[in-house]
């Protein structure tokens, strides 16, 4: 069981007492997990906790990825009715701690063998030489494939934009179906095509905005070719039901997708036999190869009337043996070195391919304005794929947008 800090006195005015050692009290976690095949795996391994911690009263509440940031930020800002602990995704952390709603946890029990962690996980947590949350789970995107249609229209897996026009041609000839469905109402599914280009939304080393650079346009005549060219099917709204939907019940041949999508997909028609599924890296555009990093962090709410029980539970939820059985159940990638050793571990193909992608996948600024570069850049990506602007336009309106969010920059 975690020993408490044995620091500070036995009984305080939360309701948090330490006597014997022993946590107590209320935490509340907010978790963003995927509800019907994520949420149930965390929600069992917080009820571990409280069986170790039978004084502690673990709270699970789970909030959709799309709501939980703009909660978590009214409710920390109006000083009511923040959780404890919340899942913040990789880019949620360093906007938090820069608002200051995030307690540091160098130096306390939340945060053991630092080190352990992988670079690229620990670096979203870091900000300004402190460190605001603990990584839980680190992904990337590539691509998701049926083996059977594969087979079907005798192709092989693209390495390439121009082999991915080509292998679709061939999927539609021979079986009817549409070789990509390429998501079009998240423009995280855009990302891996602009490194492609050589192209990136921002450079924060020179504080230059990108996106509306040759390499940027490129990349947005890339997709909209993909889609006019019929190798990709998309949609402006529903994207993650109707990807998931079509490859699963095999509609269409690929999706782009990351670790987290593995467990829905297993439960599809098409893929009760996983032995079906393959996963590839994303194709290469005409200047190089890379897919996004993305992941979630543990955070402890800096207004926490329960800061030592938060600790305790952000410690166990992020522990080796948790991150092990984490990956048992639902093929997620840990955020631990010490857990790549771990017998669960070492043998999952889903992590045996998402590793190296994840370690060569393109770096983000973990700057506070990082997240908000999406919903402007997917009004123009969603727009550019279904016929609505150009891809000259959609990238100039997008870089004059990040300008005026980022003050200063080029
Ligand atoms: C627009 C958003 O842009 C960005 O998000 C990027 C994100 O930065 C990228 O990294 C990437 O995230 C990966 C992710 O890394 C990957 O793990 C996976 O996550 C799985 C979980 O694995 C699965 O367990 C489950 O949870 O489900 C998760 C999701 O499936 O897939 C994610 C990609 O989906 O892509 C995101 C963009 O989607 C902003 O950060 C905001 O989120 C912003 N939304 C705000 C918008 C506000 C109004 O404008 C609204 O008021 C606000 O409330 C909204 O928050």
């Amino acid at each position: 069981a975690l020993a408490a800090t044995a620091c500070g006195s036995d009984d305080k005015s939360d309701g948090s007492s330490k006597s014997s050692g022993e946590l107590s009290g209320t935490v509340t976690w907010w978790d963003t997990s995927t509800v019907g095949s994520e949420d149930k795996v965390f929600k069992k391994i917080a009820e571990d906790f409280e069986k170790q911690h039978p004084k502690v009263d673990v709270k699970y509440v789970n909030v959709p990825f799309g709501e939980a940031q703009n909660k978590f930020k009214n409710a920390a800002q109006s000083g009511s009715g923040a959780p404890d602990v919340i899942r913040s995704e990789v880019a949620w952390t360093p906007e938090f701690a820069d608002l200051g709603y995030l307690a540091p946890l160098d130096g306390t029990p939340a945060l053991q063998k630092a080190d352990d962690f992988l670079k690229q996980a620990a670096a979203s947590t870091k900000y300004n030489g402190k460190t605001y949350a603990v990584p839980q789970v680190i992904d990337s995107m590539g691509i998701f494939y049926n083996k059977k249609i594969f087979k079907e229209a005798g192709v092989e897996v693209p390495t390439t934009v121009d082999q991915l026009k080509t292998v679709s041609k061939k999927i539609k000839e021979k079986t009817g179906k549409t070789g990509l469905y390429l998501r079009g109402d998240d423009a995280y599914w855009f990302l891996s095509f602009l490194y492609g280009e050589g192209g990136d939304l921002v450079d924060a080393s020179t504080k230059s905005v990108t996106v509306d650079n040759p390499e940027g346009v490129k990349a947005m005549k890339v997709v909209k070719d993909l889609v006019d060219s019929g190798a990709a099917k998309t949609d402006a709204t529903d994207g993650w039901e109707n990807m998931q939907s079509s490859f699963k019940d095999g509609k269409v041949a690929m999706i782009i997708n990351g670790p987290w999508a593995v467990a829905d997909t297993y439960a599809g028609t098409e893929f009760k036999d996983k032995a079906n599924l393959g996963v590839a890296p994303v194709p290469a555009g005409s200047a190089a190869q890379g897919a996004p990093q993305g992941g979630h962090n543990l955070a402890v709410y800096a207004g926490s009337k329960n800061l030592d029980a938060s600790y305790a539970f952000v410690d166990y939820m992020t522990s080796t043996k948790t991150q092990a059985q984490v990956t048992k159940e639902l093929n997620l990638l840990p955020t631990r070195t010490s857990a790549y050793s771990e017998e669960a571990v070492v043998d999952n193909e889903i992590v045996g391919f998402f590793k190296p992608v994840v370690e060569t996948a393109v770096e983000r600024p973990w700057i506070p304005e990082t997240g908000s570069l999406f919903a402007p850049l997917v009004t123009e990506y969603t727009k550019v794929l279904t016929g609505q602007t150009t891809p000259e336009k959609a990238a100039k309106a997008t870089g004059d947008s990040y300008r005026k969010l980022l003050k200063g920059w080029k």
